[in-house]
């Protein structure tokens, strides 16, 4: 009897100096490990591939949801690699998936593993490993889990905006032709010098478009909304698209027009963006006279038509940057290739003051009166160029302004004439160039409420008799 328990103690003892070995030298994972593989062998599994790319080079978003939830698993800091990043807050530390990483997860009991695969040569794909007995019972659950605890990350975590730009086609058309970095453009609506009035006014049809899927699908319309910001250099069309997204928290896909191999290239590189996203295309107007890519104008005119089936196209927003409509085939402007035109012209006296304000924190000067006149002189600058001379001189108001007005004097002499007198050529009177021409239907009266863009679609033109910036949304008389 005294030998079983000194036998019993003994084995007893060696377990736990067993167990000790094993936690404190991390050997219980190589033990798990194989555990799991012997057992597997025991078992018939089932593998299932979900490809980042759809056939069509669609993103899959099934992949996406995947990602995340096994970026959220606490089983991948058990894997033998992961990467470690920074999150949002520089403290933070983000785990990531590494290629080919094996992830272990459990559901319902039953044990299921994930690899990443993703070599250079092919798309990523993540492949789901369970056993065939438990397929039946788990595969839809387990799915439907994955689908809610990633919508529930997607919700909770502040929408990081992505800015996505586009590669060159030469990597034979696999893995995707986006790279995106986090878009943290500090442009805001607040942070654009433009008529408070305007700015609602955009804000107000931005709000409409997010709130317009069905409105958009009754009319048998694709849900998409496109808008042109032209004017000189440095009048802030690109702020204002990065505001515009920041407004309605869509990433941006810039598109490098210069990196398109042809029309189909650029369809392809449409098909990879996702729903809420604005789609950028800077200087198009440079783009169509230099041509330093083979996209074709059809090619241009299809891209901005969205002629993709729906699926494809939803909650996008294009926005499309000129420094001049003149030089522009007018079948790119027409309503439904382009619903709102947005001018942005030199500066003038009050938007001058609203930089001055913004810059210098100045709400009056006595050199204010000398700037109006310079400026009722038909001078002007960009606001680039005032905002830089503003920094430039920031300690000292006075110093800045008075090099705004030498600025004024030497280069932006006529430039303000120029630039108002494109309007004056057609009216005679201070309204936008499009308003006059009536190139795009009807004109309606600053009384236009914003209720009447709400039961438009298209364009409408609206005569904006302020003189600092036009909001010319060009009507087509037969949509309204
Ligand atoms: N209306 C404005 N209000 C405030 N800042 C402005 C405005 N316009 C331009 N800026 C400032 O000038 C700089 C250039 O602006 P931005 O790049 O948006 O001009 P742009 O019209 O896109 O020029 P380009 O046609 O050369 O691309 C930015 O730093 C921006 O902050
Ligand atoms: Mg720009």
């Amino acid at each position: 009897m005294m030998r079983a328990i000194i036998v019993l103690l003994v084995i007893g003892c060696l377990l736990f100096m067993i167990r000790v070995l094993l936690f404190k030298t991390g050997l219980i994972f190589v033990a798990k490990k194989w555990w799991r593989f012997i057992e597997d062998c025991f078992h018939v599994h089932q593998f299932f591939k979900v490809p980042e790319f759809n056939e069509g080079m669609q993103e899959n978003q099934l992949y996406r949801k995947v990602y995340v939830y096994l970026n959220s698993l606490t089983s991948i800091e058990d894997s033998d690699f992961t990467n470690l990043f920074t999150g949002k807050k520089s403290n933070d530390i983000v785990l990531g998936l590494d290629p080919n990483q094996l992830i272990q997860d459990n559901f319902l009991g039953a044990p299921l593993s994930w690899v990443n695969q993703d070599d250079s040569a092919t798309a990523r794909t993540l492949v789901l490993k369970l056993r065939k007995a438990d397929r039946r019972r788990i595969l839809r659950p387990y799915l439907q889990h994955i689908h809610a605890v990633s919508d529930e990350l997607e919700q909770k975590k502040k929408r990081d905006l992505r800015l996505f730009v586009n590669l060159r086609n030469d990597r034979d058309g696999c893995c995707g032709r986006w790279r995106s970095v986090p878009f943290t453009h500090p442009s805001t609506f607040d942070t654009i010098s433009m008529e408070t009035d305007l700015k609602n006014r955009v804000k107000s049809d931005l709000e409409s478009f997010l709130k317009g899927k069905h409105y958009y699908h009754r009319l048998g319309r694709v849900w998409k909304r496109s808008y042109l910001l032209y004017g000189p250099s440095g009048t802030g069309k690109s702020s204002f698209a990065a505001a515009m997204a920041s407004f309605m928290s869509y990433d941006v896909y810039d598109v490098d027009l210069s990196r398109v191999a042809d029309d189909e290239d650029l369809r392809s590189l449409l098909l990879q963006t996702t729903s809420k996203s604005v789609i950028l295309i800077e200087d198009l107007d440079r783009f169509l006279v230099e041509k330093p890519a083979a996209v074709s104008l059809s090619g241009v005119l299809n891209f901005m038509d969205g002629v993709l089936n729906s699926c494809c196209f939803e909650e996008r927003v294009m926005v499309f940057t000129m420094n001049s409509k003149d030089h522009v085939d007018q079948a790119l402007l027409r309503p439904g290739r382009i619903d709102v035109h947005i001018h942005f012209p030199l500066c003038d006296f009050s938007s001058f003051k609203t930089l001055a304000s913004s810059y210098l924190g100045l709400k009056d000067h006595k050199l204010f009166p000398q700037v109006e006149e310079i400026f009722q002189n038909g001078s002007s600058l960009s606001p680039a160029e005032i905002g830089e001379l503003m920094i430039a001189n920031r300690n000292s108001p006075s110093r800045a302004l008075k090099s705004v007005i030498t600025a004024l004097q030497t280069d932006g002499e006529g430039r303000g004439a120029a630039n108002a007198g494109r309007r004056l050529d057609k009216s005679g009177s201070k309204k936008s160039t499009d308003a006059d021409s009536g190139e795009h239907g009807g004109v309606f009266s600053r009384e236009n409420t914003v209720k009447e863009f709400r039961k438009l679609y298209g364009l409408l033109t609206l005569k904006n008799s302020r003189k600092s910036q036009s909001f010319d949304l060009a009507a087509a008389e037969k949509d309204s």
